[in-house]
């Protein structure tokens, strides 16, 4: 469904400019969960930008569904993927209700049913109407992911791109978030690529994962590997073993 290839982008300009992402490649089967995970810096975020039509001056190609993405972001493109980002709190305007959160996407995008479509949504993330009238700040950071999860299935994308999900959140409710991710993902056969530094969420939401460091994929492989001692290359191995060693520390 999703095809990156020799996907480039740097930032600045002369003498300031460095190379962020070389000759980045994935692809993505239609209804999968795929993880980006590596060291912070690797550019995980960045390839999710690029995706998202956050950055328009990457080269290379991607495609989604066997079209070719262009360098702008389109109403369709919006239509068929949306990003979800870390920081609930940072992605709602704090002065926008729930409501308007919700039915701005459905205004923009005229859609039909907006009210209905909202109070659907509410329930599908396991909130309700009573928090159609609330503010960011009246909510928990779950409700708060929750409700930009919701803004971001309202416009029914395929295709879910998830910066570190649950990386703001409580311990104990990152898993809420989680189940929450996967059930959608199930019952709607979405299709998730997820940015994160925690393989536990990988092993989690994820069928298979690629490993970057510094701007490079430099390992691709099925997320069962890093639990079943199936991990062979040497920098995916390292990162099994500071976690396991952060595991036991913690
Ligand atoms: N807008 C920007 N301007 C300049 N440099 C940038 C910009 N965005 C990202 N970078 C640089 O690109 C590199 C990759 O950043 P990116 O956020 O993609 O990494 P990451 O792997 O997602 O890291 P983290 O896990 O810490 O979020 C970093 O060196 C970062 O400083």
């Amino acid at each position: 469904m999703i095809t990156v290839k020799a996907l480039q982008l740097g930032f600045g300009e002369g003498s300031q400019y460095q190379q962020v992402l070389h000759d980045v490649g994935f692809s993505v089967g239609e209804g999968e969960a795929f993880g980006l995970v590596g060291e912070s810096g690797s550019g995980k975020s960045t390839v999710l930008r690029c995706l998202a039509g956050l950055y328009s001056h990457w080269h290379g190609e991607m495609t989604i569904g066997g079209r070719a993405l262009g360098h702008k972001l389109t109403r369709e493109r919006c239509r068929l993927m949306q990003m979800v980002f870390q920081d609930p709190y940072g992605s709602l305007h704090p002065r926008h209700t729930v409501d308007a959160a919700l039915m701005e996407p459905l205004v923009i995008h005229r859609m039909d049913r907006q009210h209905e479509r909202v109070s659907q949504m509410l329930v599908k993330v396991g909130l309700n109407e009573s928090f159609r009238h609330r503010y960011p700040h009246q909510l928990s950071g779950g409700q708060r992911q929750r409700v930009a999860i919701a803004r971001a299935l309202i416009l029914e994308p395929r295709i879910l791109l998830l910066d570190e999900p649950t990386s703001a959140l409580d311990v104990s409710v990152q898993a809420e978030i989680l189940n929450l991710l996967a059930e959608l993902r199930a019952r709607d056969g979405l299709t998730y690529i997820l940015v994160t530094h925690d393989l536990g969420v990988v092993v989690h939401l994820c069928d298979r994962l690629a490993v970057m460091q510094q701007g490079r994929i430099v390992d691709t492989l099925a997320s069962s590997a890093l639990g079943n001692g199936g991990v062979t290359n040497p920098y995916t191995r390292t990162l099994v073993d500071a976690t396991r060693s952060y595991s036991r520390a913690a």
